[in-house]
């Protein structure tokens, strides 16, 4: 197998349609170019994968966007899988350890799985690759997780971006690497896993909250307070949990944090925009066709913090919010409101 011999892949497998996992799939569709080598998703509808199959194209999450066309998809995981070398999982965080569980005898046996995922699983507060690593019983060396600031649309637009491939063992992270390195996207690699995915969870709960405050109205300065003190609170965080600071000063975290916060193209944002200008949680979901991964992973941030001492005042403010126990105007005075301390603490 190729992980094992140092070949790159001649068959990707992308597990989730929707828009990361197709963007995705074209990133890896554009790299192989040439090679030979074949990504094949795996849709849950019909009607997404013939379009993919006839047309190209995934009207449903990338309405105009032309993909490569050595991506092929099909609704049978089986076939999906079958003598994939690279497996990347894009479905929503929640649903994760379920879907493993049915997928997890069709691997083939020395595959390296990418997690493409920014959310916490609520009960267990555990990150994607822990989920991955317990219900396929893999170690650490083949899994694999990508995050940075990486809106779908713009990378399926092809404007320049870069992100981050981390592993623990290098040799594996170059191998995913060198696999998803169109002109238009330029992955770093970096071992700290606990780092990478802190910074892509955490992000999503900060961008709730400035999407509340553009919901309200209020101005940059508000806006920069909770982007600069949100990464502050995910640094403690990823820092306790063993992560290291210059990986949230880096893609993964003020990367990753500064692109959710800034667009409207963000699901989360767009969450917390509409909850500052006065819908209720129920509302928003009624109105959202994506996933908003920080709706679920805030609680589970929330209790993660709890069980490990770790201060995050924006976090729980916004939990607050979502579980209906504060309103958004109660989260300026309470915020503002807390004990002074020093910037460094
Ligand atoms: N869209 C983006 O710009 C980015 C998304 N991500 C992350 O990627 C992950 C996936 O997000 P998107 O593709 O954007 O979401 P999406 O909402 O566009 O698509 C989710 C996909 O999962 C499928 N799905 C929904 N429920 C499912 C279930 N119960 N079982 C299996 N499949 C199910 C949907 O049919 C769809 O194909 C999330 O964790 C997100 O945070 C990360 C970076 C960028
Ligand atoms: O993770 C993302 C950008 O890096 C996408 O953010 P949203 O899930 O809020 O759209």
């Amino acid at each position: 197998m190729s992980f094992v011999d140092g070949l790159a892949p001649a068959k990707v497998a992308v597990l989730g349609a929707g828009s990361w996992g197709t963007t995705f799939a074209k990133v890896l569709g554009d790299a192989a170019e040439g090679t030979g080598r074949s990504i094949v998703l795996w849709g849950r509808r019909q009607e997404v994968v013939d379009q993919i199959n006839n047309h190209h194209r995934n009207p449903r999450y990338l309405s105009t966007t032309a993909l490569p066309v050595n991506i092929t998809a099909s609704t049978d995981v089986r076939e999906v899988l079958a003598r994939a070398e690279l497996v990347v999982l894009a479905v929503p965080a929640q649903t994760l350890r379920e879907q493993l569980r049915g997928w997890a005898g069709l691997l083939a046996p020395d595959a390296v799985v990418v997690s493409l995922m920014k959310g916490l699983e609520l009960g267990t507060d555990q990150r994607m690759s822990q989920v991955i690593e317990q219900e396929l019983n893999l170690t650490p060396d083949r899994v694999v997780v990508v995050s940075g600031p990486n809106l779908a649309m713009e990378i399926a637009r092809q404007e320049p971006t870069a992100s981050v491939v981390a592993c623990a063992a290098e040799s594996t992270a170059k191998w995913v690497a060198e696999v998803c390195t169109p002109a238009y996207f330029r992955p770093y690699t970096n071992d700290d896993v606990v780092g990478v995915e802190i910074g892509g969870i955490v992000k999503n709960v900060i961008a709730l909250c400035v999407g509340i405050c553009e919901g309200q109205k209020v101005g940059d300065n508000t806006k920069a307070s909770v982007i600069t003190r949100g990464l502050a609170e995910t640094t403690r965080l990823a820092l306790a949990l063993g992560g290291k600071a210059e990986t949230l000063s880096g893609l993964a975290g003020l990367g990753d944090l500064v692109a959710t916060c800034s667009s409207s193209l963000s699901r989360n944002h767009t969450a917390g925009r509409m909850l500052g200008e006065g819908l209720t949680l129920e509302e928003v979901n009624n109105r959202m066709t994506q996933t908003a991964e920080g709706i679920k992973s805030g609680r589970a941030v929330k209790d993660l913090a709890a069980k490990m001492g770790v201060e995050m005042p924006i976090t729980n403010a916004v939990v607050g919010v979502l579980e209906g126990k504060l309103t958004v105007d109660d989260l300026g005075p309470l915020l503002l409101a807390r004990q002074l301390k020093s910037e460094g603490d």
